[in-house]
């Protein structure tokens, strides 16, 4: 709407709006005049913006009805099927002209209308700029990029390193310990991107290190605030609970691990939230494996 275009919300329940005329999920933040709110799939539009938690998103899909681009903004891999949401939307409208969208967005700063910036990723020429042309204005710069599989990969995986450093916070390693693993996890993400047909270079950009930094230290993070109340000892049940939305790096840390196995990509951080988040063994545990593993050269994707 602040790019100047007519916009319409999609929403299950148009009458949740609220009195002050915000949508219950970011109560505080009144919808701009330009945006009205609807519970119709059929949409005819310039361009579509999904976001979509992970978990719905296909099945939301079946009832769109359109020809517009479309702009994927959810972050995470599908448990069941480990498809990056391009893949989901491809294998059910292949005819629809795609592109992602992902960088250090918290949802409450951008409806406020502070400075920001995300990078958006279309293979095919030129349909990133005209996306980011249309969508992008002073306060949301918006950068493009031909690197799909990295810019997913980025917004998904962040997520789950999210939780890590949530983690060591709340078991109380200190501030050293979550700058490590973050790098760390950095690297991991950008051999990950390398093996899995992105580029690992895109991991230095909004999507990569720009989303770490805000995800893995920013209290507002509901993946950061997932790890740091399992490392003050909650169960994932009762924190997962108490979040009020979604942490989708629950449910894609196994997917990962899941790619990078098939891939032959250690990815040793990533695995240790997996471990912790189903089950398989209590924080200890995984800490003291990531600590022990033989340090190597630095530089090894
Ligand atoms: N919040 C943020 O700052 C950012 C979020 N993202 C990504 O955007 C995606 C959505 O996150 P976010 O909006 O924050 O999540 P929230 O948990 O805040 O909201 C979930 C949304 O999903 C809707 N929903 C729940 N169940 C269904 C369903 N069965 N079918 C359709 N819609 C459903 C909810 O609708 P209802 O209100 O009717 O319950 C609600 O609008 C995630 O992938 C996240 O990673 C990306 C960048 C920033
Ligand atoms: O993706 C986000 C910011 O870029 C939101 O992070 P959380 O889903 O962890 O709140």
């Amino acid at each position: 709407a602040r790019a100047g275009a007519a916009v319409q919300l999609w929403a299950r329940d148009p009458g949740a709006r609220l009195p002050n005329g915000a949508m219950p999920r970011l109560p505080d933040y009144p919808l701009p005049e330009a945006v009205t709110v609807t519970d119709s799939l059929v949409m005819d539009a310039d361009m579509i913006l999904s976001v979509v938690p992970m978990k719905h998103f296909a099945s939301v899909l079946k009832d769109v009805q359109t020809s517009a681009p479309v702009a994927l903004c959810c972050k995470g891999v599908e448990p069941d099927t480990l498809r990056f949401p391009l893949d989901i939307l491809h294998d059910a409208r292949p005819d629809l002209n795609a592109a992602v969208l992902s960088g250090p967005n918290f949802a409450h700063e951008v409806a406020a209308g502070l400075p920001a910036a995300a990078v958006i990723a279309a293979s095919q020429p030129g349909l990133a700029r005209t996306l980011a042309d249309l969508l992008g204005t002073p306060r949301f710069r918006l950068y493009d990029s031909v690197d799909i599989t990295g810019v997913q990969l980025g917004g998904a995986a962040k997520n789950v390193i999210a939780i890590a450093a949530g983690a060591t916070i709340g078991a109380g390693l200190g501030e050293n310990a979550r700058a490590a693993l973050v790098t760390r996890g950095l690297a991991e993400i950008s051999r990950l991107a390398g093996a899995l047909g992105g580029q690992a270079v895109t991991m230095a950009g909004l999507a990569g290190v720009g989303d770490l930094l805000l995800t893995c230290t920013g209290g507002s993070s509901r993946n950061y605030r997932v790890g740091l109340a399992l490392g003050q000892g909650e169960t994932l049940e009762q924190t997962v609970a108490a979040l009020g939305g979604v942490a989708e790096g629950v449910a894609t840390a196994q997917a990962l691990s899941i790619l990078a196995r098939r891939k032959g990509v250690a990815v040793p951080i990533i695995d240790a939230v997996t471990d912790l988040v189903e089950g398989r063994a209590s924080l200890d545990v995984v800490m003291n494996c990531l600590l022990m593993r033989p340090a190597g050269p630095e530089i090894h994707f």
